[in-house]
């Protein structure tokens, strides 16, 4: 690889080819059916796939940049032992290495660089979809009944899904220099493809400030105002929110980062969750794309969240995203005060 590329152009394009790798680590451990789940606190589950794709993306990428400083959503209790050899990936994506670096970020060094890592966004998604890989109902009701978290409601729910809510799955790389995202990295391991008559698995989307984004065909927001938002961490407060907003549709969707991509494909133009739960890791990469796509992503306050070393990790005055200024400020006045204040004095 040559080394007269920027570091910020190198370290974008071995975060495409390292989520590639992370999204097969995500269907392998699915395709097995041991999830290994483990509760870490209310309404928040680990697996053995947000194990084991964060100890390849961390491996991997402090191997080729050991002065980064990584910060993953997981505590890793495995995290001793080497990691696979297979898991480590040297190899960086051609086209985005080929990218003209913006001025501003041409000579940013690895210790002015934080990178956010989201091993698997949407754990409660690709839990459930466990579920919906059981071909036999019988096995599919006893999983159920074994399950730690999912209501009845959800499980008649994925049943009408037919295939669950994996697409909702994605892996996050967020690269931010002095506590702004500057890009970022969304794979969507399940999102199934047709390339000429092959069928494949998984898409990668990336952007660069200044540069622009790839991966997907981007698309102009709908003409009504379509919200997406949480479905598996929603409250009275949460749907005040969405309720203000005079909205044609709510889509209810799991993960920030698939929540993203319905901004960028003109799935939805406004993304609205007025409610802590979401982490640096999860907005990082999503706000970073965004922005390359021209979107704007704050806390429900209006505020850009910083995403500096030494920054708290929880997000906890929400997230309010839209695909443009016009339609984020909208959104931004829709927002009583008093709900403002409630969510800024928690
Ligand atoms: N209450 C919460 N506890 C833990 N994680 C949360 C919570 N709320 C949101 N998140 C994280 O933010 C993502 C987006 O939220 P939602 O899907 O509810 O819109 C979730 O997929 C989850 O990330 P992760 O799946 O990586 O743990
Ligand atoms: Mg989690
Ligand atoms: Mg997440
Ligand atoms: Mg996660």
């Amino acid at each position: 690889m040559s080394t007269s590329v920027p570091l910020i152009v190198r370290l974008l394009s071995s975060s495409v080819s390292v989520a590639n790798r992370a999204g097969k680590i995500v269907r392998d451990v699915m395709s097995k059916g041991e999830l290994g789940i483990i509760e870490k606190g209310k309404d928040d589950y680990q697996t053995e796939a947000d194990r084991s794709a964060q100890r390849c993306i961390i491996a991997s990428l402090s191997a080729q940049y050991p002065k980064l400083n990584i910060i993953g959503e997981e505590d890793n209790p495995d995290n001793e032992g080497d990691v696979p050899s297979d898991w480590i990936v040297l190899e960086s994506d051609k086209d985005v290495l080929s990218l003209e670096c913006p001025v501003a970020l041409k000579s940013v060094k690895e210790e002015d660089i934080v990178v956010w890592v989201d091993p698997l966004d949407g754990t409660s998604e690709y839990t459930q979809g466990a579920l919906m890989l059981k071909r036999d109902p019988w096995e599919r009701w006893k999983m159920y009944l074994t399950h730690p978290f999912i209501s009845m409601k959800w499980y008649f729910s994925l049943l009408q899904s037919k295939y669950g809510f994996l697409e909702h799955v994605t892996v996050l790389i967020g690269i931010s220099v002095n506590e702004k995202p500057v890009a970022g990295v969304i794979h969507q391991p399940y999102y199934k493809n047709l390339v000429g008559s092959e069928k494949k698995m998984g898409r990668t989307i990336w952007g660069l400030q200044e540069v622009g984004v790839g991966g997907y065909t981007p698309a102009p927001p709908p003409d009504s105002l379509v919200i997406t938002t949480t479905r598996s961490h929603s409250n009275p407060v949460v749907e005040q929110a969405l309720s203000v907003m005079n909205a044609s549709q709510i889509l209810r969707v799991g993960g920030a980062g698939y929540k993203v991509l319905q901004l960028l494909e003109g799935k939805a133009s406004v993304y609205v969750f007025a409610s802590s739960g979401c982490k640096k890791w999860d907005t990082c990469a999503p706000e970073a794309v965004l922005n390359a796509a021209g979107g704007k992503l704050t806390d429900i306050l209006g505020n850009f969240y910083k995403y500096g070393a030494s920054v708290s990790h929880p997000n906890k005055t929400g997230v309010l995203a839209a695909v443009n200024d016009e339609l984020h400020s909208y959104a931004l006045s829709r927002i009583p005060q008093e709900l403002k204040e409630a969510l800024s004095n928690k």
